[in-house]
């Protein structure tokens, strides 16, 4: 009953690069319609766990298992198929394209993109591309980006591509998002916009996001539970609020000689 529940499950993972376990015998699960936040001093894993579970990385041991199944080293473009996506770890629009031409991009196995059907049925892909753009117009309308829709990517702002980036995943109907530190250099207006876009599209189209934060503020509005790694493992698991008062957990960053970032 309870594995149902858990859209992702991490088991005695581990990853070693030489001596150093970076990831080290963690083990964790996120549920099914959750925001969770991955928090953590530097260098306690954080960046590497996102790699194995999206398949960046071979892990030296541990399992990884998506709805039950096991996905452990799969490839990043099976599990994007699947549902799991990782966004926000470097920019990755078109910047000669318009917002509206980069999420119409997205979308895998369109017809017009098999030369044989595209010659020999045109109408096809016609009415395909229609549907495409339709789509996309409807993530524009979502996220609040009407006014830049025929805008060039490359003359977006940080904080406006990254609500770009994360229009992308709804373009293939995501079921788990990773995002890698979407705070990180944002203003703070758009930061609130990309907070609420997260909210929607968990609230309103059942996405699970896990997110690797720095910024304790927009983790304490949007995540619930919030996991804290340190040495490559799980210290603690709880609300936000919980998080910051626990001893164990403002040990570990003192120890590291870094503080909770509680920006306001
Ligand atoms: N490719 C690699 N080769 C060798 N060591 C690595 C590699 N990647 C990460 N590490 C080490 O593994 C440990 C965990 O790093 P990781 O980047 O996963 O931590 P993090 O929590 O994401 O840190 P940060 O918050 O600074 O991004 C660190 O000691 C790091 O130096």
């Amino acid at each position: 009953m309870d594995q149902e529940q858990n859209i992702l499950q991490i088991e005695n993972l581990s990853k070693y690069f030489g001596g150093l376990a970076a990831v080290s015998d963690c083990s964790l699960k996120i549920k099914k319609g959750s925001i969770t936040g991955i928090i953590g001093p530097n260098g306690s894993g954080k960046t590497t766990l996102f790699n194995l579970i999206a398949g960046n990385l071979k892990s030296s041991q541990g399992k990884v298992l998506f709805n039950n199944e096991d996905v452990t080293d799969v490839p990043s473009y099976e599990l994007f198929s699947k549902g799991i996506l990782r966004t926000f770890q470097i920019a990755h629009e078109f910047t000669n394209l318009s917002v509206l031409e980069n999420l119409m991009m997205v979308p895998a196995n369109q017809s017009g993109e098999n030369l044989m059907t595209a010659l020999l049925k045109p109408s096809l892909v016609r009415t395909e591309e229609l549907k495409v753009k339709q789509k996309a117009q409807d993530v524009v309308d979502f996220l609040n980006l009407t006014h830049l829709s025929n805008e060039l990517a490359g003359n977006l702002s940080g904080g406006q591509k990254k609500l770009l980036e994360l229009g992308r995943t709804m373009m293939v109907d995501a079921k788990l998002v990773l995002l890698d530190e979407v705070g990180a250099g944002v203003n703070r207006t758009l930061l609130k916009d990309l907070g609420t876009a997260i909210l929607k599209l968990n609230k309103e189209e059942g996405y699970t996001f896990c997110m690797i934060e720095h910024d304790m503020e927009f983790i304490s509005r949007l995540c619930n539970p919030v996991i804290v790694m340190a040495e490559g493992s799980v210290l603690f698991e709880g609300t936000a609020e919980e998080a910051k008062k626990d001893e164990k957990v403002i040990e570990s960053y003192l120890g590291r000689g870094s503080k909770i970032k509680d920006e306001n």
